[in-house]
């Protein structure tokens, strides 16, 4: 399912925190979204994810328009957010619980999502027992258990340290490449996004905007040597620069 954006804004009371949003991503695409704090990135995903409403543009999935939250696309935020009271099996099951499917089909989900995201195992601990990058996979595996058309993904890493961060970072190009869905990802982190991406988006402030596009035209299996690789530092310096030069605002660009 294709994923459209045209002309899409975002107000808050009398301010306009996004603005002129056109996307369109093809199904099976992986696009990371960066820029400056406050630019709009998860207001952008809000508004994809049908949390917030438009207030102006249009949004649309497959042709039909994005009016609210919906299984076809799938949420994951920085901090999981996983039921505390519920294991890990009953976390991954939970959304599966609003679709028209049997029984044993959402048990036959939870088992195959779980394995994906190597937890087999930890199938009946509970959040607590398991650590922050456990936790984040637990999450992403509840997400795709939807089978969702897109992944919108928040800063899903980014209260790791770096080692799990890197492991949950080729993780996650794994699944991607095993269950086609459409990734849409923000993150502070450039090294990331140009790692995983496609292409990259680069928000600007004030309103938020996207300012470039950058093409990431790495290899599609990528090891962490490719971060040694020229081209992939050079599209690193070309990303970071893209964000520096857009994070004033415009009215601090006068000064
Ligand atoms: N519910 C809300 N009510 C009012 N203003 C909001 C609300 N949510 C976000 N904003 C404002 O909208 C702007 C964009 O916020 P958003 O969180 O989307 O930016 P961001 O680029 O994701 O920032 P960060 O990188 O710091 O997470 C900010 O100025 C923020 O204060």
């Amino acid at each position: 399912m294709t994923l459209v954006l045209r002309g899409v804004a975002k107000d808050y009371g009398v301010t306009r925190v996004l603005d002129g949003i056109d996307l369109s991503m093809e199904p099976g695409e992986f696009v990371c979204v960066v820029g400056a704090s406050g630019s709009g990135k998860s207001t952008l995903l809000s508004l994809v994810a049908g949390l917030t409403p438009a207030s102006a543009g249009s949004i649309s999935l497959g042709g039909a328009p994005v009016t609210g939250p919906g299984p076809e696309r799938g949420l994951v935020f920085q901090s999981g957010a996983l039921f505390p009271f519920l294991t890990v099996a009953e976390n991954v099951a939970f959304g599966l619980r609003l679709l028209p499917i049997s029984r044993a089909d959402r048990e036959r989900r939870v088992r195959w999502y779980l394995g994906e995201v190597g937890l087999s195992s930890l199938a009946g601990a509970l959040p607590r027992q398991l650590s922050g990058g456990q936790r984040q996979r637990v999450a992403i595996a509840r997400a795709l258990a939807c089978e969702p058309a897109v992944l919108l993904l928040d800063e899903p890493f980014g209260a790791l340290d770096v080692q799990t961060k890197e492991d949950m970072q080729l993780f996650l190009r794994e699944v991607w490449r095993d269950t086609g869905t459409t990734v849409l990802m923000v993150t502070h982190d450039v090294e990331e996004a140009v790692l995983l991406a496609q292409r990259v988006l680069v928000f600007a402030c004030g309103p938020g905007r996207v300012a470039a596009e950058v093409p990431i035209d790495l290899p599609a299996y990528r090891a962490l040597a490719v971060k040694r690789t020229s081209s992939f530092l050079g599209l690193r310096a070309t990303v970071e620069d893209l964000v520096r030069s857009h994070m004033l605002t415009p009215e601090r660009e006068k000064v």
